[in-house]
């Protein structure tokens, strides 16, 4: 019997993880379809992935660029979409069956929530989404009956560690960071570095907000909180260890004292097709891992004294409440400044700090006020660096 097959809304299509998805799709014919697409500002290659995967729907989120798209899409049945709000809009189309959110950063957060209400299943790339307001997301999830299936290489891990364990309690996870291109050093040097050398991940190829975060450590502070929402765990089982080959992608770690691990070479290919595929396996071609030829796997405390971003991180995810969502708007609008030489590395902590003291502390948010707490942060923030 011919499998029916998986019909597939990428958000955020034109980034790092949007175009291996269409390599996986591209590879798997028989499997998935392109339905929906978005981009921000890349039309040139919105319009050639519409062209090649021909999908009911785009969008461009930059209305300066809505024209041209919808000229170069003029003799096909695309329909085109322009503006923030049209990311709503088409997540609440009925003629997919998973989005993938793999747009970058707060932005992904209402559309996510839209597909859910819309009862879609969701690929989760967009760790932001989690932080932002993870309590309101995985409830509306639950009320709807939603699979959130994680995309993240280190939660693609632990949930494939947890399959086949639903009655077995997790004493507590490992999650892998490799340490980024500044693993070992100290803050006399990182005074002075510059983007160039930031964003020079040692094992991944990646956008270049979540490379920074990687470099800052920041990234496995966020990735925590996202672990604490998606895996439903106290923040004390949620520990970090610097692996700099990521081969290991994280553990779990059961109360018989049993480690589980998922291991492979650092290729997001993996996770996104595990993600779109689940629960099938699907073959490829992708390289594979040799024991003969990485066979030194090492493992180290994180510096938190150093990278600080990470210490921010887990007083965040341990206070709860709106100050992930401080945390996160903080670290965007630093990343933002620190890519257009604006701010320095180590300022990037600062920065973030203050805000996290700025803002005004709600325990238990709404998602109006989880919105608000955003906004405020953003400003406050900005006002720092005199944006
Ligand atoms: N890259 C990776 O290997 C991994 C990424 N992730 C997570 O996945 C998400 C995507 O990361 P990555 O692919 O690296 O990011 P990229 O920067 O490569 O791509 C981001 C995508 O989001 C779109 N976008 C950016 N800003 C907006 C906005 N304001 N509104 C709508 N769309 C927007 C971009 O459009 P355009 O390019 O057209 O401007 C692009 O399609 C992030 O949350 C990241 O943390 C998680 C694990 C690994
Ligand atoms: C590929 C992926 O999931 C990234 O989040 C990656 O883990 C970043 O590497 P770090 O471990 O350096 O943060
Ligand atoms: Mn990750």
């Amino acid at each position: 019997m011919q499998q029916q097959k998986k019909r597939i809304a990428i958000f955020g299509s034109t980034g790092s993880i949007g175009t291996q998805a269409l390599d996986v799709i591209e590879a798997n014919p028989d499997l998935f379809e392109v339905e929906i697409l978005t981009a921000h500002t890349n039309d040139e290659l919105l319009v050639q992935q519409a062209i090649q995967f021909n999908p009911n729907a785009v969008v461009i989120v930059d209305e300066r660029k809505y024209e041209k798209v919808k000229q170069a899409l003029a003799s096909t049945d695309v329909k085109v979409f322009t503006g923030e709000q049209s990311l709503e809009e088409v997540a609440a189309f009925d003629t997919y069956d998973m989005m993938l959110a793999a747009i970058v950063g707060f932005a992904g957060l209402k559309p996510t929530l839209k597909a859910i209400e819309n009862k879609k299943a969701i690929a989760l790339a967009n760790k932001e989404t989690l932080v932002v307001a993870g309590d309101i997301v995985m409830q509306k999830a639950v009320e709807n009956r939603v699979p959130v299936i994680p995309v993240d290489s280190e939660h693609s891990a632990i949930f494939q560690c947890l399959v086949g364990e639903a009655r077995n309690k997790i004493d507590k996870i490992i999650l892998t960071a490799s340490g980024g291109p500044f693993r070992g050093r100290k803050p006399n040097f990182l005074l002075n570095v510059k983007r160039d050398h930031a964003l020079q991940h040692p094992n991944w190829s990646m956008g270049a907000k979540i490379t920074i975060d990687s470099a800052t450590l920041m990234n496995k502070g966020l990735e925590m909180i996202e672990a604490k929402w998606l895996f439903n765990l106290a923040p004390e089982q949620i520990q970090v260890v610097i692996h700099p080959q990521s081969i290991i992608h994280s553990m779990v770690q059961f109360e018989d004292g049993s480690i589980k691990s998922q291991m492979g070479l650092p290729d997001m290919k993996l996770p996104i097709q595990y993600a779109m595929a689940f629960p099938q396996r699907i073959p490829n071609n992708f390289p594979r891992y040799d024991f003969k030829k990485i066979n030194t796997l090492t493992f180290e405390e994180p510096d938190l004294k150093t990278f600080r971003n990470l210490a921010l991180a887990i007083d965040a995810l341990a206070k709860g409440g709106n100050l992930p969502c401080i945390m996160n708007a903080a670290n965007e609008i630093a990343v933002w400044a620190f890519l257009r030489n604006r701010v320095g590395f180590l300022d990037m902590t600062d920065i973030i700090e203050k805000a996290m003291n700025h803002v005004k502390f709600i325990a238990k948010p709404t998602l109006d006020e989880y919105l608000e707490s955003d906004a405020e942060a953003r400003n406050y923030t900005a006002s720092l660096i005199q944006m």
